[in-house]
């Protein structure tokens, strides 16, 4: 088992990642609760919430089961666990376990953010993606309008990850908790972007996928501990997502995952980095490995000044200027303020490229 300490400039925890934790949850828990209200979703409930609960067995352990997917990042959905919490008698000294991947961890967080002005809450991830999603405290549900727009900032008080659990995901999901880890790649090193590069997603044995997703967590946790509150560099985890959260907003919660929607933005972002830096980056050899990896990189059926208008009310913008992270080489992003009129521009260009080298099956791109 791997333990990574958080020591962020407010909150301290661990995130443990090994095999079968699920069994032991009460070993990993910072402290003794005198009850707990266990959040699933109903998928992950049908696999592993039956193991979790057994290993609570001595404690006053509730269970509220969520439906599957993005939609329940819900104002709905909030107030459904909230009033379960209050029927269940939670108490400030309570905690609240969130069993799942990265929707119920952002939800089930942000009511433990919220419940009582805020209780402790413990992690379970069991997806990919959720390497980063369980670390770092950021909680949020969305609105049609954006995502992640109503949150907060809520440590864990623990993470602790079975990497046994990602055995049940689908190719989809694996791909789309993979785009995470390359976009953490790309903000490291050369070193750790090649050793992400040299999978074969359908190959991945579960001994590497679990040192990967260790490093993707040291460098989450690395930039958490500097900037738990994005003031600054933390705003770099970001990466990829000016673009791939306004088009999840657009396209609607849940109809592409965040990670295959992040994968394009990573593909724009490096784009429009070649072009203001006039720097060379590894473009070509992402494309073709997210191509010959299944994620879906056609654009949207949306149009560029659609796009353009939801990026501008995406969290980084400053008095009405799009901030987007970029990369001047692997390991030095920067955020970098782009006009309107560059910016539109991007899109419409980007757009086209990205038509043209799916039609050509991976066209070389020009800088
Ligand atoms: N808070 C953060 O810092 C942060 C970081 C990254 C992403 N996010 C958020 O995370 C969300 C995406 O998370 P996600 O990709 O984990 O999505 P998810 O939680 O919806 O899980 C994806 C799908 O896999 C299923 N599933 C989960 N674990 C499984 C398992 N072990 N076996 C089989 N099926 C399983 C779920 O039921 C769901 O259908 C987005 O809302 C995104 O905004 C938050
Ligand atoms: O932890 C962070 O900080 C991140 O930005 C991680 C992202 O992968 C994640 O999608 C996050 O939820 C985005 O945050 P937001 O503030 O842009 O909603
Ligand atoms: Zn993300």
């Amino acid at each position: 088992m791997n333990v990574t300490h958080v020591r962020a400039a407010t909150h301290t925890y661990n995130v443990y990642v090994g095999e079968n934790l699920r069994h032991w949850t009460a070993d990993y828990l910072p402290k003794t609760y005198p009850s707990i209200l266990i959040v699933t979703d109903e998928k992950v409930a049908r696999y592993y919430l039956e193991d979790v609960k057994r290993s609570l067995s001595q404690k006053h352990v509730a269970v509220h089961t969520i439906q599957s997917g993005e939609s329940a990042k819900s104002i709905d959905v909030f107030y459904e666990l909230q009033t379960k919490a209050i029927e269940f008698g939670l108490e400030r000294n309570s905690l609240i376990i969130a069993l799942g991947g990265g929707v119920v961890g952002d939800v089930a967080g942000f009511v433990a953010a919220t419940f009582m002005r805020g209780i402790d809450y413990v992690q379970m991830p069991t997806t990919i993606l959720a390497h980063d999603s369980s670390v770092g405290g950021k909680v949020a549900i969305n609105h049609e309008q954006g995502k992640n727009m109503i949150g907060s900032f809520h440590a864990p008080a623990a993470v602790i990850y079975d990497v046994t659990t990602l055995a049940t995901l689908t190719e989809q999901e694996i791909r789309s908790g993979y785009a995470e880890l390359l976009k953490e790649a790309l903000l490291s090193d050369s070193a750790m972007y090649e050793a992400v590069m040299a999978n074969d997603l359908s190959a991945l044995t579960s001994e590497k996928l679990s040192h990967q997703l260790i490093s993707g967590i040291d460098v989450k946790a690395a930039i958490v501990e500097a900037d738990e509150y994005e003031t600054d560099q933390r705003k770099f985890l970001n990466l990829g997502h000016t673009l791939g959260h306004a088009l999840e907003t657009i396209l609607g919660y849940g109809s592409w995952t965040h990670g295959e929607l992040v994968a394009i933005g990573l593909l724009f972002a490096i784009w429009v980095s070649e072009k203001i830096y006039g720097v060379k980056l590894p473009y070509n050899a992402i494309y073709r490995w997210l191509k010959s990896n299944g994620y879906p990189l056609k654009w949207p059926s949306i149009n560029s000044e659609t796009i353009f208008t939801k990026m501008k009310s995406d969290k980084k913008t400053v008095s009405g200027t799009i901030q987007m992270v970029l990369l001047q080489k692997i390991g030095h992003p920067v955020m970098c303020e782009i006009d309107d009129r560059h910016m539109l521009s991007y899109l419409r260009t980007f757009q086209n490229e990205l038509l043209s080298s799916n039609e050509q099956g991976g066209k070389q791109h020009e800088k």
